[in-house]
């Protein structure tokens, strides 16, 4: 049967990258979607965006809506403080078995709960389930019509408090832009733009950063 790209794109990884090496699993990857395939990962432009909005926080819990195939699961889970855990939602049940073995061979299964299903589904239990009180950062990259409607649903269900960090992808290509028009003007938002493009292109996006006020 034909490959998928995720499919190759984790053959490269297990014959490039080293085991329990996060940074090589990350530069191998890039290394792939910029010379073989594209692939709709962060990227390393806003990757690095991302790393770092990650360190200044020091979370202990991160929410990830959208795993693909783990390569943002992988950069956060690595900065990530030892007792810090990352839950990472995929809808795709292919995406996710990519993603497992992609976050296994970079070492961080334990600090990653990857779980199956639809973000409208498990955000309202993942209080009973999981245990989790609030999200310090909740990393935005799943269906871009999702955006909105999930961060509604996490402020319904008390899983945001006073500080806690919206990071979206996306906000400009594809866009999302009913999104952006609540957070930009919610009084309950202080929001921020980082210009950068589209993973692997020259084409425009950007990450939003939201702090939730309370
Ligand atoms: O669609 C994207 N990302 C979403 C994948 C996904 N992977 N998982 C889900 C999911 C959907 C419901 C869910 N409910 C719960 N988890 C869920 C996960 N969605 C995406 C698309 C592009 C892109 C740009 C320009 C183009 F010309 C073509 C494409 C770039 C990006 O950086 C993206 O992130
Ligand atoms: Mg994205």
């Amino acid at each position: 049967t034909q490959s998928t790209r995720p499919q190759r794109l984790l053959g490269a990884v297990q014959q490039n990258a080293t085991r329990g090496d996060p940074r090589s699993v990350v530069k191998t990857i890039d290394q792939f979607c910029k010379h073989k395939e594209w692939a709709m990962n962060v990227g390393d432009e806003k990757g690095c965006i991302l790393d770092s909005v990650v360190s200044e926080l020091n979370p202990a819990t991160v929410l990830e809506l959208g795993t693909y195939c783990g390569y943002s699961t992988v950069r956060i889970a690595s900065l990530l403080p030892p007792h810090a855990r990352l839950i990472t939602l995929e809808f795709n049940p292919h995406f996710a078995a990519v993603a497992r073995q992609i976050i296994a061979w970079a070492g961080l299964q334990d600090k990653v709960l990857l779980v199956e299903g639809a973000s409208g589904d498990w955000i309202p239990k993942m209080k009973e389930q999981f245990g989790v009180k609030t999200f310090d950062l909740v990393f935005l990259d799943h269906w871009k019509d999702r955006y909105l409607p999930d961060t509604k649903l996490m402020e319904e269900c008390g899983l945001l408090r006073k500080g806690s960090v919206l990071l979206a992808d996306n906000v400009v290509c594809p866009g999302t832009p009913d999104y952006l028009q609540y957070v930009r003007n919610s009084p309950r938002y202080n929001s921020q733009y980082f210009r950068s493009h589209l993973e692997y292109t020259k084409a425009e996006d950007g990450l939003e950063k939201s702090v939730f006020l309370g």
